[in-house]
């Protein structure tokens, strides 16, 4: 991996009682990139953000930010900024209060881009925050995590509640500002087709193991699908590794990792399509565990 490591983990378990949450876990976070931190329910991704930003213990493996253990320290965790949906507020705390204790905490806080973001988010500032929405809510959250320009910013599932509007301008405010401000963005999210285009490095967690730490562009090249005549398709596809099947009829549709230029001249000279394969289509493939279906039992 090329680049300034700004997160480094090695062998990172945490187990819960009889439940191993993060399970020897080993990754290198570099800096200035947007992360996708993806994985089914359960996967460990929050577990696996607690531990980074100091809020967990681990139970064995080890955590160095910046070089340093996150766990109390404040040279690391001011400049670390985490962004949760269950971020729990002071009972009488207006939408201004947070805001207005956001730059104690951050030390980057730009409140001009705070002041904007709370514009384009239609954010009531006046109102207490537990009378919020819980598109609301998840607002202020993702203003803090922008203005707060932290140098390594997690989002954990930020966009709940919010609607298909506001998570666009979510990722458009964050690509913009990214651009002028390069950060460390780790998001992690079940809308994978959303964030697709904004990720640049992607990691796939799975019952605690990361499955997939690869560069964005390479792991969408890493896989295509191959649509044709049933009999033609088996035979494209006999020696190769097959992510996913599924036919209708005479129709099948396979996709199948590493294809090289002339695997693709072949599959066209016998008359098949190739399709790229989306980001979100491979990290199912990968998680499910069922790569035939359909195709089985025909
Ligand atoms: N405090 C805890 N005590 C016991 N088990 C826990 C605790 N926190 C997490 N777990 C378990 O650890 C596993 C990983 O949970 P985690 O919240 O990290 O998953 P996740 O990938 O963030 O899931 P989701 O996408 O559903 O939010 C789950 O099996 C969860 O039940």
């Amino acid at each position: 991996m090329t680049g300034t490591p700004v997160i480094q983990v090695d062998g990172l378990t945490k187990r819960f009682g009889q439940v191993t949450a993060v399970n020897n876990v080993t990754l290198s976070v570099t800096e200035n990139k947007i992360y996708g931190l993806l994985g089914r329910n359960g996967a460990g991704k929050t577990t696996l953000m607690q531990l980074l930003t100091g809020q967990e213990f681990a139970t064995s493996g080890s955590i160095r930010v910046w070089g340093e253990h996150p766990v109390e320290n404040a040279h690391v965790l001011s400049r670390v900024s985490f962004i949760k949906e269950s971020q729990k507020y002071p009972d009488d705390f207006k939408v201004k209060h947070v805001f207005r204790s956001a730059p104690w905490f951050f030390a980057g806080w730009d409140a001009d881009f705070a002041a904007r973001l709370i514009e384009d988010f239609r954010v009531p500032l006046d109102r207490r925050v537990k009378k919020l929405s819980r598109g609301q809510l998840s607002a202020i959250g993702v203003i803090a995590g922008l203005a707060s320009r932290a140098p390594i910013t997690f989002f954990d599932e930020p966009y709940l509640g919010l609607d298909a509007v506001a998570r666009q301008t979510f990722y458009d405010r964050l690509l913009a500002d990214y651009a002028e401000y390069p950060r460390t963005v780790i998001l992690s999210t079940h809308l994978i087709d959303e964030v697709s285009a904004l990720l640049e490095h992607v990691l796939v967690i799975d019952e605690g193991r990361i499955l997939i730490d690869e560069d964005a562009e390479t792991l969408r090249g890493s896989a295509t699908t191959i649509v044709g005549a049933r009999a033609a398709v088996d035979g494209f596809v006999a020696d190769r590794d097959v992510l996913h099947r599924s036919g209708l009829g005479g129709l099948s549709t396979v996709t199948v990792t590493g294809l090289s230029e002339s695997d693709r001249a072949a599959a066209a000279a016998a008359g098949l399509e190739l399709a790229p394969v989306s980001l979100q289509q491979l990290v199912v493939d990968r998680t499910s565990g069922i790569p035939t279906e359909l195709e089985q039992s025909a």
